[in-house]
């Protein structure tokens, strides 16, 4: 299938010199949830600013549904519905009528039981004929996904979409995004939050220093990158673990009163009936063990650490 957005060669050097983004290729599958994660000043947002148009790239293409974001702009950005980081400033307008303008701007026609659906969706319809500017910031916020979907994007970009909002607003979030991909809306949303990723996306990008170090399969990256740890309690700490036992991944935590086997789930052999083995030819007795598999925050930790 084709992808539905198609990055190649991205390259992004704001005019301070810094390079924010290095040689991106990256291809979105139709309908799929794609999780950017990244730190802070990663280049997440300056790349999904140039899918939308907002920022120009220094080199590189970038085609929307077939559309060239530079050459063919209106008809690539008509697609996409973006949710932008930042609260837009207060207005005297109303919810309604901020969302059917943001409709208007795409050449749309109205369409009121659209819009009521889409206010429904976000829990904002008591508030339709409310100012913006006496909305709470979650509702602010709320209010912005309203804008965003309303000329019902084919695209949508949900910048941090859950950074600093309370639960409710999180939830209501993740159930939106689920229900807008299974009316086939693609997705790509960029967090710090390794649990969003992990709840949400179908696939994960990770962005390092303007570069994108690996795209993959959540499930695939977690079951890769994968490791297990074992846990053994002592039943007498230690001071220092005994020789013989150096040639296993070992880790000697909580004041010697824990042991950590650290091993691959991939590997032909865990290591564990010889480790057990070892420890009991050192008078090492454990009173409880548990095994526990590495999260994707702890992979995505370790990947951007090796890249540092
Ligand atoms: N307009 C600009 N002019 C110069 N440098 C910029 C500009 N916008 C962003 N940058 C720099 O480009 C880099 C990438 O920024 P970007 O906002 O894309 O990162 P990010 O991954 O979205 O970060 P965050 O998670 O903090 O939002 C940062 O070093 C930032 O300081």
């Amino acid at each position: 299938m084709q992808p539905v957005i198609s990055v190649r060669h991205l390259d992004k050097a704001y005019t301070s010199g810094h390079q924010a983004l290095k040689d991106i290729n990256l291809e979105i599958r139709r309908g799929e949830i794609f999780a950017l994660l990244g730190p802070n000043g990663a280049g997440k947002t300056t790349l999904i600013s140039i899918i939308c148009g907002i920022v120009s790239p220094t080199g590189g293409e970038v085609m929307v549904d077939g559309h060239n974001i530079l050459s063919d702009y209106r008809a690539a950005r008509a697609q996409i519905g973006l949710v932008p980081q930042e609260l837009f400033t207060n207005t005297f307008e109303s919810v309604w009528a901020t969302v059917a303008f943001s409709r208007g701007l795409f050449g749309k026609p109205k369409n009121p039981a659209y819009l009521e659906q889409v206010l429904r969706s976000l829990s904002l319809w008591d508030k339709k004929d409310a100012k913006i500017m006496a909305l709470s910031g979650g509702m602010k916020r709320r209010v912005l996904i309203a804008k965003a979907l309303a000329h019902e994007p084919n695209i949508l970009f949900l910048d941090e979409p859950t950074a600093g909002v309370d639960v409710d607003l999180r939830r209501d979030m993740w159930e939106l995004v689920r229900r807008l991909r299974e009316q086939g809306v693609t997705i790509i949303l960029t967090t710090h939050y390794i649990e969003e990723a992990e709840e949400m996306a179908d696939r994960v990008g990770v962005i390092s220093k303007g570069e994108l170090i690996l795209v993959e399969d959540k499930a695939t990256l977690m079951n890769k990158l994968g490791k297990k740890q074992l846990k053994l309690q002592l039943q007498t700490p230690l001071s220092e673990l005994p020789g013989g036992l150096t040639a296993f991944q070992l880790e000697l935590c909580d004041n010697g009163h824990q042991l950590v086997y650290t091993y691959d789930t991939h590997a032909e052999q865990t290591g564990i009936a010889e480790l057990l083995r070892a420890l009991s030819g050192h008078q090492i007795d454990f009173k409880d063990l548990q095994s526990s598999q590495s999260s994707l925050e702890e992979i995505f930790v370790n990947l951007v650490r090796e890249k540092a």
